[in-house]
């Protein structure tokens, strides 16, 4: 539509952490290169004041880097930091003329920024979340994407993958999923967008199955970490990542019937489970955890080793605790359900591998 009026698609990333940063990094080495994108690229920042006393939006529009969150790594002249998500005074904001939202926050943020932007979405914006992780409230579990979707009244596609953020920074050969709903044309968009010689980009339709395993495997990276914490080898780890993979199947199809056996094949699936229970922040902190005997919190270990940067794992393991409590799934779930008593204080680390595996339907 847009091109047939000549109107080029122009993206804002919303989200400036460490994958929010690399993602505008791919987007905007494409944007440069690909005619049917305005070269620009808006990255919305949350802003914070560094210890030099400088706002890091400012810092990251004078070095191309984004010092805090990504830093040594040059972004891309025609990323633009903006801290300014939704002004209505008049003014350039992040969002305002863009037609391609790439969400890319912190779970648990995505609800804010989304209630900011009721209103000032014209009904024909694409979007796509990066987001891993899912919201729970009393009238049961919301995807991101969905979210996103009641929210601002967009279809919202999904970009999930093996993709820790530095290595993809360093421009080292990875693969990721699109999960798409109907809109085969806005999926190879996406695509379009995202690929480049060293991200290979696949779609699949299934949107709730490639975002359900974005979700779940932050929440077996928890328990890989613990038994690399307690010392336990290799053999108890690939035990932990069978379980954690069979516990995420058969939870996504409780959720969500319609989720296809072979996204679990893709890079969105086991593939990230292995790159996040070997090399994620999930895995690092929790091992952290296990090491002091579960003795600090982890809510300060993230503080003291992420600085700044954000654990999705935990919280999503409290949110997948709901869900099975809510539905008395405990008992079908004892990976899932032991990583949550272990992360609050309940049982001892040694208890991860004390779960007995039950038929999973
Ligand atoms: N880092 C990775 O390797 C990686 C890879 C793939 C997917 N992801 C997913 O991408 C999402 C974003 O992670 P990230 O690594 O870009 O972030 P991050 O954890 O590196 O950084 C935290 C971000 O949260 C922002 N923030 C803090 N308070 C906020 C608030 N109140 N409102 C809005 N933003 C706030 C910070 O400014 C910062 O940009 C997560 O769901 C994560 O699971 C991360
Ligand atoms: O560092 P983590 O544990 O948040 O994992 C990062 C990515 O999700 C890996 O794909």
């Amino acid at each position: 539509m847009r091109n047939s009026s000549k109107e080029k698609y122009k993206v804002a990333v919303l989200g400036s952490g460490n994958w929010g940063s690399v993602a505008a990094k791919l987007i905007a080495s494409n944007t440069l290169r690909n005619n049917d994108f305005h070269g620009e690229v808006r990255m919305w920042v949350h802003d914070e004041i560094l210890p030099s006393g400088e706002k890091l939006s400012t810092v990251i529009n004078q070095t191309n880097v984004n010092v805090k969150y990504l830093p040594g790594v040059k972004l891309g002249k025609n990323v633009v930091a903006d801290p300014d998500l939704d002004s209505s005074v008049g003014k350039i904001f992040a969002v305002r003329d863009a037609n391609m939202l790439v969400f890319v926050t912190p779970h648990q943020f995505v609800d804010d920024v989304c209630k900011r932007l009721v209103g000032k979405i014209p009904g024909d914006v694409e979007a796509i979340s990066l987001i891993k992780g899912m919201e729970v409230k009393v009238e049961g579990p919301r995807m991101i994407s969905s979210v996103i979707s009641e929210h601002l009244g967009v279809d919202c596609c999904v970009l999930m993958g093996a993709n820790i953020a530095h290595e993809i920074a360093e421009e080292k050969f990875s693969e990721a999923t699109i999960g798409y709903r109907v809109n085969t044309e806005a999926a190879k968009r996406w695509a379009r967008l995202f690929s480049t010689p060293y991200f290979a980009v696949t779609a699949v339709q299934d949107v709730e199955g490639v975002e359900v395993c974005g979700t779940l495997k932050n929440v077996v990276a928890i328990a890989a970490g613990f038994v690399d914490g307690l010392n336990m080898g290799m053999n108890t780890k690939a035990a932990i990542i069978r379980i954690g993979l069979n516990e995420m199947r058969a939870f996504s199809k409780r959720l969500f019937p319609s989720v296809k056996d072979d996204t679990f094949f893709e890079s969105c699936g086991v593939a990230d489970l292995i790159a996040t229970c070997f090399g994620g922040r999930n895995r690092k902190v929790a091992e952290a955890f296990a090491i002091n005997g579960g003795q600090r919190a982890f809510k300060e270990l993230e503080e003291e080793m992420l600085k700044g940067q954000k654990l999705q794992g935990v919280l999503t393991a409290e949110e997948v605790y709901g869900v099975l409590q809510k539905n008395k799934w405990l008992d079908l779930f004892p990976l899932f359900r032991t990583i949550h008593e272990i992360c609050t204080g309940n049982r001892p680390v040694s208890a991860i591998i004390s779960c007995n595996e039950p038929q999973l339907a």
